[in-house]
């Protein structure tokens, strides 16, 4: 065992080495200092992530723009923020260890400043001095000196340890092979077990700690360059391995790149490239054909698809229940076709309202996120088990929606950023069971003819990307046709 600080504390279980205002060094700096700003604005998403369920994607930028950090400690903050939310579950082993006592009896903004904290000890090897010094400081702002106190003993405690030493330590407690999967790589273990048993479903069951560590690797920002939008040339940046409008930046602001700024790329996983692909290769493009994106928010594949759509002729029409969000889709089109028309309706409403008025329906349907924890770090602690059966409920109601308002012989894409087979599969069969014989599957990946590299076989008619194989969100994509009678 390594014990970096020289003071011997031997294995076993670590105790509360410092009890608030008892520790080594007590924090006189900190009760008279700000923290660093990088610090600050990592703790400000955080503690707003727990507090009002707020996105760490949405708010993070809006705080960097604001306080004009110079891009490396942009990066700082950035790395903070996305790096303490994933592996929060890990931290709060450690936590729960050095402080003997369970993470639940810890003040939430104090137990927000020791997950900080932690990260930068355990995974990002930060001099244990800056980093304690650096979290009593945050402490001090944020709660009582014997809250600063506190989290100076903690945080010595682990910063005394080698990283290694903890996860040993960790991980003998964990009491089955589940949970120690979702403790070593931070996830929850009912999401460790959905990804089991959807990989087993793909026959990929071996890849499952290979998938749950890919989901703790920052990805690199892909972008889209919307067909026949402004500059031909594309974005810089490397293209990706499959979506033929897919681009790889390598760092750095996309908000900064030329076409980003002039509205003919976006940012775009591959992943939902692929989903919204799949719809328009599922068949040659008639002129004249009418699309319906029926959950459209915040816009990303409405985008391609009104590009493509235009590119073949077809009228593209988008619809959006939250008026935010179809404020947002609007904004995403108007690089494309400022006059397309973007509706609030229910889309469970619209096949009753539109019977069969569409050629081609994209009903991305919300859905758990899980697919995408890589780039919502959080998502992972926010949606429970009970989320499940309402979101696949919503899904079937909305699937049976957009087959009333399909034509029949229309192509219809059922798509989630979610691998949970309740949300993919078994909501894709129920509607083709009830669907009786008039709704037929299609295959998805044939769909996908036009990539860079043909898509790794597969031994069914769906689609599920993963983030380990792919490098893209695990995406679910299908198609259905309803026949023509
Ligand atoms: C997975 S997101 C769609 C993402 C979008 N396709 C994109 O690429 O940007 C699902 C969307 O469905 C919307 N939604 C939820 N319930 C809905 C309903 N009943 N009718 C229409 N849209 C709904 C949500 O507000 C959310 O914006």
């Amino acid at each position: 065992m390594t014990d970096r600080s020289g003071t011997g504390r031997p294995g076993g279980r670590p105790g509360p080495a410092a009890r608030p205002g008892q520790g080594r060094g007590t924090p006189q700096a900190g009760r008279s200092r700000s923290p660093q700003p990088a610090r600050r604005i990592a703790y400000e998403v955080i503690a707003a992530v727990r507090e009002s369920d707020a996105y760490a994607n949405l708010l993070l930028p809006v705080k960097l723009e604001r306080a004009k950090l110079p891009p490396a400690d942009a990066a700082l903050a950035t790395e903070l923020t996305y790096g303490t939310l994933r592996m929060q579950g890990y931290y709060d082993r450690v936590i729960a260890l050095a402080a003997g006592r369970s993470v639940e009896r810890i003040d939430a903004p104090l137990l927000d400043v020791l997950r900080l904290g932690s990260h930068q000890l355990l995974s990002m090897r930060v001099a244990p001095h800056a980093a304690v010094d650096e979290a009593v400081a945050q402490a001090a702002s944020v709660g009582s000196r014997s809250g600063a106190g506190f989290v100076n003993g903690v945080l010595r405690t682990i910063g005394r340890t080698e990283p290694a030493v903890w996860r040993e330590r960790v991980l003998a407690e964990a009491r089955s092979a589940d949970e120690r999967l979702a403790v070593e790589h931070s996830h929850p273990e009912w999401v460790v077990r959905a990804f089991r048993q959807s990989l087993a479903a793909d026959g990929r069951e071996g890849d499952l700690e290979e998938l749950l560590a890919a989901d703790n690797a920052a990805p690199k920002v892909t972008l889209v360059a919307l067909p026949g939008v402004g500059d031909d040339a594309g974005p810089d940046g490397e293209p990706t391995e499959y979506s033929p409008y897919g681009y790889r930046l390598s760092g750095g602001d996309p908000t900064r790149v030329h076409s980003v700024a002039a509205g003919s790329s976006r940012v775009q996983d591959e992943g939902s490239q692929l989903a919204a692909l799949a719809l328009v290769g599922a068949r040659p493009i008639e002129a004249g054909e009418r699309w319906l994106d029926l959950c459209a928010g915040p816009g990303g594949k409405a985008a391609l698809l009104a590009a493509e759509a235009r590119a073949g002729g077809a009228e593209f029409v988008a619809n959006e229940l939250v008026p935010a969000r179809a404020q947002l889709v609007r904004t995403a089109l108007a690089a494309v076709d400022p006059s397309i028309q973007v509706t609030e309706l229910d889309g469970r409403a619209v096949g009753e309202a539109e019977p069969e008025a569409y050629d081609r329906i994209l009903l991305d349907a919300p859905c758990t996120g899980l697919g995408a924890l890589r780039r919502r770090p959080e998502a992972r602690w926010r949606k429970q088990p009970k989320d499940v059966p309402e979101l696949t409920n919503l899904q079937s109601e909305l699937l049976d929606s957009a087959l009333r308002a399909l034509r029949p012989g229309g192509v219809l894409a059922y798509v989630t950023c979610s691998p949970h087979l309740a949300e993919t599969r078994a909501v894709l069969e129920t509607a083709v069971r009830r669907g009786g014989g008039r709704v037929r599957r299609l295959d998805a990946r044939a769909a996908l003819h036009g990539t860079r590299t043909p898509l790794p076989a597969g031994d069914s008619d769906t689609v599920q990307l993963w983030p380990h194989r792919h490098g893209t969100d695990a995406m679910f994509i299908s198609l259905v046709t309803k026949v023509v009678e």
